[in-house]
């Protein structure tokens, strides 16, 4: 497939582009980049890499590796794409002192609305393709970015997913298996009000209980550990691996001929859940095109009322920032 990345320099999108050559090497890549240099360099240094990766030197008889090729966004019209990631921000400014802590991705909303503004200008010069949104804070700027496209809801989307690998992780430590053994969809809001579906939750394939406390210790610990990965790694190194593979796991989702199975994604809402006019992470199933299926799960008390707090405080957001 061919994917555009718009922050095709940033480290989500850079990290993302390796882990697109690493999968297949005919995928192809454009990072659309506002920094043409650093774009330019990520390009250059990737064709290096897919030589490895592709297995060079090849005989002309094999079908030819894909291409990691960079432009300027405004020419994105020119290209004819599988799909195309949002990772691009404003960066935060070095005397933010929060920049490094919870509560840092609302932040981001003045700063990055403009600019999504602009990248809705040049995607209007395509055809609807799968877009996927990592930008924060993503649930509210996958509403802007589907507001102002007019595109079909199928065809954009929110990322989420790091949370499902944290709270995976955070159940894993405590029954002592490794995290692939856990199952825990997250929904509601990227963020403060996530909304892990304990009542889903299995550990080895069995269903498991939890306290009140317990859920309440894991939701903390998943909203901390971004910031303290920042905190020991540098602060300009976002959650970049977790990130890059579960962005993976959508495209291939997005390429795949039959419908996947559920995962949740933050998605524009008409009446599902009995939300609408705002995004949160549904889950949804995915097909080669866009979203498959929307689904609606029964919840359990505490998890409805989360899930209504991160509808709140989203749908507060965007009223603000659309009328
Ligand atoms: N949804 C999630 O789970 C998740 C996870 C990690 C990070 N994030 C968010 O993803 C975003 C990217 O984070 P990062 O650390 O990779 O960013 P970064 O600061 O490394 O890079 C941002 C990039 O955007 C580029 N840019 C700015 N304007 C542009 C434009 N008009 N067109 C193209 N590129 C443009 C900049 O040149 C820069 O290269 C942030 O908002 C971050 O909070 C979300
Ligand atoms: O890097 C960030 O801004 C946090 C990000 O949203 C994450 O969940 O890793």
């Amino acid at each position: 497939m061919h994917v555009g990345i718009i922050g095709g320099a940033s480290t989500i999108g850079s990290t993302l582009a390796y882990g697109l050559v690493c999968d297949d090497p005919h995928n192809s890549v454009t990072l659309f980049e506002a920094a043409l240099d650093a774009a330019w360099g990520h390009a250059t240094d990737l064709r290096h890499a897919s030589y490895h990766l592709a297995g060079g030197p090849r005989s002309a008889a094999e079908a030819a590796p894909g291409e990691v090729t960079y432009a300027p966004t405004e020419d994105i019209g020119e290209y004819d794409l599988d799909a195309v990631v949002v990772t691009a921000r404003v960066p935060p400014s070095a005397d933010d002192t929060q920049r490094g802590s919870r509560g840092a991705r609302t932040r981001e909303l003045d700063a990055n609305l403009p600019l999504i503004d602009g990248i809705a200008d040049s995607l209007d010069a395509i055809d609807p393709v799968p877009t996927v949104v990592v930008t924060n804070p993503v649930d509210r700027i996958v509403y802007r970015l589907w507001s102002r496209l007019g595109w079909p809801r199928s065809k954009v989307m929110g990322f989420s997913l790091a949370e499902t690998a944290r709270v995976a992780d955070a159940i894993a430590r405590r029954h002592g298996v490794h995290p692939t053994r856990v199952s825990c969809p997250t929904m509601g809001e990227h963020g403060e009000r996530v909304v892990p579906v304990f009542s889903r939750a299995t550990v080895a394939g069995e269903a498991v209980p939890f306290t009140p406390a317990e859920r309440d210790e894991i939701v903390d610990e998943v909203l901390e550990i971004p910031f303290e990965i920042a905190e020991k790694r540098g602060i300009a190194d976002s959650s970049r691996w977790v990130s890059g593979a579960g962005l993976l796991r959508v495209l291939r989702g997005l390429s795949s001929p039959g419908a996947t199975d559920p995962l949740c994604l933050s998605v524009p809402l008409d009446g599902e859940y009995g939300f609408t006019d705002a995004c949160l992470s549904v889950p949804v199933t995915l097909a080669e095109g866009g979203i498959d299926r929307t689904i609606e799960w029964d919840l359990d008390e505490w998890e409805s009322a989360r899930l209504r707090e991160a509808y709140d405080a989203v749908r507060e957001d965007v009223r603000r920032f659309e009328d």
